[in-house]
């Protein structure tokens, strides 16, 4: 096709290292414009060392290549907290044919007990040396947690509201981190997705794709296309949730999107989601009568993926 679309690619520096005022409102306009357009961008000069994604990438390949019982004994499903492993074959999404061939691990906030099952409780490692697998991938987590709180403030900016805001909804964020291995395109079935196509549901998705690993393909309403995202050295995709497309009162776009690996081998990816407090409301407008917190929205999402106790899904108002 002749008028393929690509997606922006910003560079971030000017606003996290600004040298003047107006590299700052560069920035700003580039990612709202880009939110309202495609509800997705690529960035560069976001703070996430190479040395970390490349460390991510090994630790992953520890992980998935476990035998399958022992990343089964991980189950997220009989995890409090929802984080372990998610086999492939699981998750499948109202019109698709298929469930997805993409295997999982999840990790997210760490906290010493179960303070509220779904959300505040301990990560689950697997039995691996430290420096294999916990180690790096918890440093690099807690580089995306802070890259992706930076976004919403520059999201919150492209409102003209300030930065500060996001405090207001950043006390003990849930941000969950899913590692995710597509295995090769030939060997998964006819019509089968690496991942369907779906919208995230929350707030800013900070997604790494493994270099040269293209497979992401977003949808564009006007055009009514799929605008491929190449898998780009030490380039960030960001895109906004559905939390966010009703926060902004549609000003930002929440845009479906799903993967097919067209590399040759597997592919591997992972998402890091910042979505805010369990009981945020709008903050940007107190008197949205929609008043889904963030923890109805999650508990909504994956009711039949989590095992939360009664006491807590009543904890978060979402009985
Ligand atoms: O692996 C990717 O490139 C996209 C993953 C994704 O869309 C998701 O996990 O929500
Ligand atoms: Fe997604």
């Amino acid at each position: 096709m002749s008028d393929k679309m690509n997606l922006p690619i910003i560079d971030l520096s000017g606003y996290l290292n600004p040298e003047s005022l107006e590299d700052r409102e560069r920035v700003i306009a580039q990612v709202r414009d880009a939110s309202r357009q495609y509800g997705f961008f690529q960035v560069r000069g976001h703070g996430v060392p190479p040395s970390l994604q490349h460390d991510l990438i090994r630790s992953m390949g520890n992980l998935f290549s476990l035998p399958k019982e022992k990343k089964l004994e991980m189950s997220f499903l009989k995890n409090p907290c929802r984080r372990g492993y998610e086999a492939a074959g699981m998750s499948l999404r109202e019109g698709d044919l298929l469930p997805d061939a993409k295997e999982c691990f999840y990790i997210a906030r760490d906290d010493p007990i179960i303070e509220l099952s779904g959300f505040y409780g301990p990560n689950l490692w697997p039995n691996l040396p430290t420096e294999d697998f916990r180690d790096p991938v918890w440093k690099y987590y807690e580089q995306t947690s802070e890259l992706g709180k930076k976004i919403w403030s520059i999201l919150l900016e492209g409102l003209g509201q300030p930065p500060s805001l996001v405090e207001k909804f950043a006390r003990r964020a849930i941000v969950p981190m899913k590692m995710i291995r597509y295995p090769p395109q030939s060997i998964t079935l006819p019509g089968q997705f690496g991942i369907g196509a779906h919208t995230d549901f929350g707030g800013v998705t900070i997604l790494f794709q493994q270099p040269g690993k293209d497979g992401l393909e977003v949808w564009h309403e006007g055009k009514e296309t799929w605008i491929e995202v190449p898998a780009l050295e030490d380039v960030y995709v960001i895109n906004c949730g559905d939390m966010i497309q009703r926060w902004s009162g549609d000003r930002y776009k929440s845009a479906r999107h799903r993967v097919i690996n067209k590399s040759q081998g597997e592919r591997l990816s992972c998402a890091t989601f910042w979505h805010g407090d369990i009981n945020a409301t709008n903050p940007l407008n107190p008197d949205d009568l929609n008043s889904e917190t963030v923890g109805q929205l999650l508990v909504k999402r994956f009711r039949n993926q989590y095992s939360m106790t009664e006491e807590s899904i009543a904890q978060v108002g979402a009985a």
